[in-house]
């Protein structure tokens, strides 16, 4: 049976969206009507407490936000990090809700069922598996979990999957993937209601498996609660999300649900990158065994990289795997890549893929958007932009330009606000240690003032003649553009494929490889301009 594809809630709130390019619900007219969707043939595995009112009512629509809340839906009060659900209660029914999902003792509303539950995040993914009949559990489901490399692996692992089996989908940072037909992304890991409603239309699609980012504030907020996972990808973990984990070892605990149950599910195998300093812990406290496989250079990973080269623009290896060995070429550059090429190849062969195939995809693969992407435009000198916003990513993607260029590298960068401010200094101090000169400028302040993110990153200034504050992201390119000679490379960094910059509560366009190209071809026409 091909079930509707209907509604969705939070995919709609995003600043970015407008219901007339959201694809649910035929592009923002009201959802149809799925059959037999009653509240209570949707409450299985939810730990009820309390229930008042018809069960039997139908439901139309599972809404998080009261804004969204259309006649028939159940809206989740739950209470977040700046407001708190509950208070809008009031608002959902008047909006006609059928259902309210709270951790509240009922209200004395008739006609509107209530549901109180110990737990909303966890009743609202119980309850969207149920309404959605659990579509993860008939796709080949990979969560793919990490600091760094989370889009880059899963956008290798997709083009390899679709080799052998077809359409398959994907979930992450970019852009959601239903078989083909794309839609931009709102979170790198949605909510459990969009994440079923997506996988759902993968099916529809005829996708056979879906590939999928799962962050640290996805698992953490019940993003994937008791959502089937085939394969889960451990790639590596270093600082970032401070604001949101208390300290590293939360940050890692968290991580951990996806592979030790903690989600309310177990995957069929974990994979490992055995390189990564937390990668061996985990891989030493799941204990290995056929569960749990491992990838890297060390000499004890399942699928290994042996007598590895590395060029200007790519690497070869022999990869070594449980079962066979073969020569692979990419178009990956850096030892970054080489691990996440690994990831993704583990992920293939352990999803039956025969190599041969895959090693043809893997030299064809040509890159991530944003990430490590060459703006050219015949200059004389290289100008990349790339999504690195770690100090771990910044030191990364900086060694590999540093190997390739004879000339200077000149970084233009910034830090993103209302995220980690520990890692501002960090990101700095990379920056003046692999960067002949820094411009600092604007990443998406958000609710933040410049100076104080500019204040943060300068306690991270080693050398203050190599560094110059420039407030405006066009101006800081243009500033590096006229400082560049021709052996020299500018890196773009922290902003790779994002279109928008964020000041405040307002977003405009900001595209860093439109404005690289302008400004090239401005200072082409006019030199010194
Ligand atoms: C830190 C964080 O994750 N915040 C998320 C959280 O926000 P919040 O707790 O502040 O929510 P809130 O604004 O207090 O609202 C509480 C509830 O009241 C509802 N509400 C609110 C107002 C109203 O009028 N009516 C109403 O019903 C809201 O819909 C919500 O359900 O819940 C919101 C509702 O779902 C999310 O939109 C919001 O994500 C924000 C946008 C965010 O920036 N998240 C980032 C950090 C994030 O999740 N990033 C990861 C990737 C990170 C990485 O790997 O680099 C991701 O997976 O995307
Ligand atoms: N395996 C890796 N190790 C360290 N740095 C990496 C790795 N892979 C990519 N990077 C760096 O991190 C940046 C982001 O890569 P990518 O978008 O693949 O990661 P992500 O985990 O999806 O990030 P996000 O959490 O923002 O979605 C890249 O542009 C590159 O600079
Ligand atoms: N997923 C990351 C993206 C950061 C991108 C960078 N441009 C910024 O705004 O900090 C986050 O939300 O922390
Ligand atoms: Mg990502």
């Amino acid at each position: 049976m091909r079930l509707p594809e209907i509604q969705i809630s939070t995919l709609i709130e995003n600043r970015f969206w407008s219901p007339t390019v959201v694809p649910f619900g035929g592009g923002g007219t009201p959802p149809s009507q799925p059959a037999g969707q009653r509240i209570k043939d949707i409450l299985a595995g939810v730990d009820v407490l309390v229930h008042k009112g018809p069960l039997d009512q139908e439901v139309r629509s599972i809404i998080t936000d009261s804004r969204r809340v259309i006649p028939g839906s159940l809206f989740f009060a739950r209470k977040g990090l700046r407001t708190d659900g509950r208070l809008f209660v009031e608002e959902a029914i008047d909006r006609g809700a059928a259902g309210i999902v709270s951790e509240d003792a009922p209200g004395m509303h008739s006609g509107v069922v209530f549901l109180q539950v110990k737990s909303v995040p966890r009743a609202l993914a119980a309850i969207a598996g149920n309404f959605y009949q659990w579509p993860d559990r008939r796709l080949r489901t990979v969560g793919i979990s990490g600091t760094n490399g989370k889009t880059t692996v899963s956008w290798l692992a997709r083009e390899l999957l679709a080799a052998e089996d077809g359409k398959t989908g994907l979930i992450g940072t970019i852009h959601y993937d239903l078989g083909g037909r794309t839609v931009p992304s709102y979170k790198t890991t949605p909510e459990s209601v969009d994440t079923f409603s997506l996988f759902r239309q993968m099916i529809n699609a005829d996708c056979k498996s879906a590939v999928m980012e799962v962050s640290s504030h996805g698992i953490d907020q019940c993003r994937v609660q008791g959502m089937s996972f085939d394969l889960a990808v451990f790639l590596n973990l270093t600082q970032d999300h401070l604001d949101y984990h208390a300290s590293m070892e939360e940050y890692y605990q968290v991580k951990r649900r996806l592979f030790d149950g903690g989600i309310g599910t177990t995957p069929k195998l974990s994979i490992i990158n055995l390189d990564d300093h937390y990668g061996r812990r985990l891989a030493g406290e799941l204990a290995e065994g056929p569960g749990c496989i491992t990838f890297g250079t060390h000499p004890e990973a399942s699928y290994r990289a042996e007598d590895v080269k590395f060029s200007r623009t790519g690497v070869s290896f022999r990869l070594v795997t449980p079962k066979e060995e073969i020569a692979l070429e990419a178009n990956l550059a850096g030892r970054f890549n080489l691990s996440n090429i690994l990831a993704a190849l583990a992920v293939a062969a352990e999803s039956g893929c025969d190599l041969k195939k895959v090693a043809a995809v893997l030299k064809k693969f040509e890159g991530v958007p944003g990430r490590l992407e060459r703006v050219e435009t015949g200059q004389p000198y290289e100008v990349f932009v790339d999504y690195a916003h770690t100090d771990d990513a910044l030191r990364s993607t900086l060694e590999v330009l540093r190997e390739i260029t004879p000339g200077k590298v000149h970084l233009v960068f910034g830090c993103g606000g209302d995220r980690d401010r520990g890692k501002r200094p960090l990101m700095m101090h990379v920056g003046q240690t692999f960067a002949d000169f820094c411009w600092v400028t604007a990443d998406n302040p958000r609710s933040e003032s410049l100076d104080q993110i500019f204040d943060d990153m300068q306690k991270g200034v080693s050398k203050p003649d190599q560094v110059e504050f420039v407030e405006d992201r066009r101006r800081a390119i243009s500033l590096a553009l006229d400082a560049v000679g021709p052996d020299d490379t500018v890196l773009i960094a922290g902003k790779g494929h994002e279109a928008f910059m964020e000041f405040g509560d307002t977003i405009v366009p900001f595209d860093d490889r439109q404005v690289a190209r302008e400004l090239i071809k401005v200072k082409e026409l006019k030199p010194g301009a």
